[in-house]
Parts: C-alpha cells; structure tokens; sequence
C-alpha cells in the first residue's frame, strides 16, 4: 500500500464515528453472548453448549464458519430457542438499538420472523409489539448517551414454511407502527421464493415493500425468480449477480441481461461480506464482488447479516473494506448514501436523513482528516527542511 492511500484511510476510531446506515440485520443474529446465556438461564433454555460468554461467542462464530448456508443457520436454534418470551423478546430489541447506535449506525432496518417466537405461548401481533417496544427502549437508551439512531422493523417470512401470506398481512397491519417492510430468508437451495407469490403480490396490491434473501447460496435463477417474478424492491445479497458480469482480460467489462438490469433499475444490493466468507460465497475479503460491484456503480450497500454469528458490526465490516480496497471516507459515504436511499422510510425522510445527519457527519469527519494532513505534512516539511 502507498503513502498516499495509507494518509487517505480513516482511521477504526473515524470508522466508528462516521454515520453508517444498516438495511440487512437479523435480531436472531445479533445477540449479546451475555444476554444469550441470561436468557437462557432465565427461561430454563437447557441446550446452550456453552455457558460462559466468551467461549459461547466463540463457538457461535466457529460454528457459523462452516463453508456452507444450512449449517450456518443451524446455530439459530438457541438464538432463537433464548427468544419466546416478551420479557426476552424487548431485552434483545433494546439492546440490538443500542449496540448498533454505539457503533455509529444511525438508521437500520432490523429483521427477525415472528412465526419463530410463538413456542412460550405469544401471539403473532404480541411478537412484533414486543420488539417494537425494545427497539424504542434502545432509542431512548441510546440518546440518553448521546447517540441518535432510528430503528425500523423487517418482518421475515421463512421460505421453507408456509406462513408468508400471513406474515405480509402482519407487516401490512403494523406499517404505521415501526414496521417498514417484509423479507422472506432460510435455506435458498429447494425453497424458490416464487413459492410465496401470494405472499408479494398482495404486499404489491398494498403499496407495500419487500426484500428477499436472493442470490447468497443460489445464483442467477434465484435472483431473477425474486425480480422478476416476485417484484422484490431490495435483494438480500444478491452477490452472486457477479456471475453475470464477465470481466475480460484486457480490464473492460460485459454486463449479462440481469445484471445489466440490476445496474439500470438501480435495484439495491444488501451485500454482507463477512457472512459471505463464512457461508462460502466469497472466498477473501480481496475477492469479494462488492469491489467490483462498486467499481462498476451497482447500487451496493454494506450490511452485518449476523453479528454474534460473524462475529462482526458495520464499523468491523467497513475496516475490512478499508484493508482490503483502500476505501476512503468518500467510498464510506457513498454506501451509505445509497443505503438510505434504499431504506423503506418516505423520501422526504431519507432525503432529511442524507441531507441533515449523514452529508454533515461525513463533512465533519473529512475536515478533521484535512487538519491531520496539514499537521502531517507541514511537520514533514519541516522534518525535510
Ligand atoms: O444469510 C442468511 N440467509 C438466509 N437466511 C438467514 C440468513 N441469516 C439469517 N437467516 C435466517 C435465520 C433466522 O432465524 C431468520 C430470521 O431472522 O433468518
Ligand atoms: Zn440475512
């Protein structure tokens, strides 16, 4: 790496200040290893296979680092087996708003599947109140320390069950009250998201929005199914888009038919490069597709999919970024630029988020970078002279 690219990266302490903006967040995924084996120790949850945090954080990450989707998922079963109370379900909540907003997030969309919480006797609708009044807790909590954060909900439907008409009518139900949008997610292989059309096309005839998991473990076929069949507005990943980019050997680039459409309709990619590398998307960080993809101005976005299975949060996964492409402030704000422009909140909202929280802070955290290389270069001059 040059001088020059070495003065230009932010710093992990930047990385963190600089406002960031999350659309691909599980509340499963995002447990505090402490609060997993409160919980469980509260509920009578008996499965743990660790009952001290750090080796329980640790093997939720190794576990999760299995090269492939269906084993990964499989370490949700005490997640999810810690959250089926009420009690559990506002703790959890709260504390993701306030984990994210510490972490310099100033907007997320945080998903989770109702129909997964009902073991302990809730309701559907009792579900999704819960959650809503953890993540306004953690709002409140968070601004009493001096951090502002917005917090809207993803209601997820699982593709291998059949509950997803429901679940659209829930997030339908609930759209005025913090929920902003649906998502289906499981297994991609053998479970086509075409299977819940019912599902997409009264969430169309309700003006609704939606985003499918497409394009993670399943390529090309799932990313059109969830286009063009189902009308996704957002593809959860969508990595696997670059199989239909051809780069040839003298650097120029052929776009296919999908990706090409992609590009052109602006359709939002919720890229997640650590869980890539742990599912067996991406093979390194270097050979992640989202350098190309930005390169190539996709309207890519960067997201945690699971921080306690990847061990990971958005300023972890932007340091990655910054070592493995050098990206500066600029490239941080241009992802998160597109990501607000992607979110499911009005226009005139994200409009305000871009031009009064996020263009600022970025504003603030480059003149601070101007004023470092002053300092750093007349001290160099003087060294020279
Ligand atoms: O990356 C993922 N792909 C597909 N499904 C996923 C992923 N991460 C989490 N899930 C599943 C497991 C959770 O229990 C569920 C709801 O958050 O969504
Ligand atoms: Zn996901």
């Amino acid at each position: 790496m040059t001088s020059q690219t070495i003065a230009n990266a932010p710093t992990s302490d930047q990385i963190r200040r600089a406002p960031k903006v999350l659309l691909h967040d599980h509340l499963d995924g995002g447990l505090r290893p402490g609060t997993v084996v409160d919980l469980a120790r509260g509920t009578g949850y008996a499965d743990l296979p660790h009952t001290d945090p750090d080796k329980l954080a640790l093997w939720f990450h190794q576990a999760a680092d299995s090269g492939s989707l269906e084993r990964y998922l499989e370490t949700f079963t005490h997640t999810v087996g810690v959250m089926q109370t009420r009690d559990a379900l506002v703790r959890v909540a709260a504390e993701c708003a306030e984990d994210l907003a510490e972490d310099g997030v100033v907007y997320a969309e945080v998903r989770y599947a109702p129909e997964q919480h009902l073991e302990g006797g809730l309701t559907l609708e009792e579900v999704v109140e819960a959650v809503n009044e953890g993540f306004r807790q953690g709002e409140r909590l968070a601004r009493e320390n001096g951090h502002r954060i917005r917090v809207g909900a993803l209601l997820t439907a699982m593709r291998h069950a059949a509950r997803a008409l429901e679940i659209a009518e829930l997030a339908n139900a609930y759209r005025d009250q913090g929920v902003v949008g649906f998502d289906i997610a499981g297994a991609e292989a053998g479970h086509p998201p075409t299977r819940h059309l019912d599902a997409f096309e009264y969430l169309k005839r309700e003006n609704n929005h939606f985003t499918i998991h497409a394009g993670e473990a399943f390529g090309l076929p799932s990313i059109w199914q969830a286009l063009q069949w189902c009308g996704a507005d957002r593809l959860g990943h969508g990595v696997r888009i670059i199989d239909d980019i051809q780069v040839r050997d003298d650097g120029t680039v052929e776009l296919g038919r999908l990706a090409a459409y992609v590009r052109d309709k602006r359709v939002p990619l919720e890229l997640c490069p650590s869980s890539n590398l742990q599912t067996g998307a991406a093979s390194s960080y270097a050979d992640h597709p989202i350098g190309l993809l930005r390169r190539l101005h996709f309207r890519a976005t960067v997201n945690t999919d699971n921080r306690l299975m990847s061990h990971t949060s958005m300023s972890r996964e932007f340091e990655h970024l910054v070592e493995a492409f050098g990206y500066t402030l600029d490239d941080m704000q241009w992802f998160t630029v597109n990501a607000m422009k992607s979110a499911f909140i009005p226009f005139d909202e994200r409009l305000a988020m871009i031009n009064d929280v996020i263009k600022p802070g970025y504003a603030e955290l480059k003149s601070e970078w101007l004023f470092r290389q002053t300092a750093y270069t007349s001290a160099s001059s003087l060294t020279e002279g």
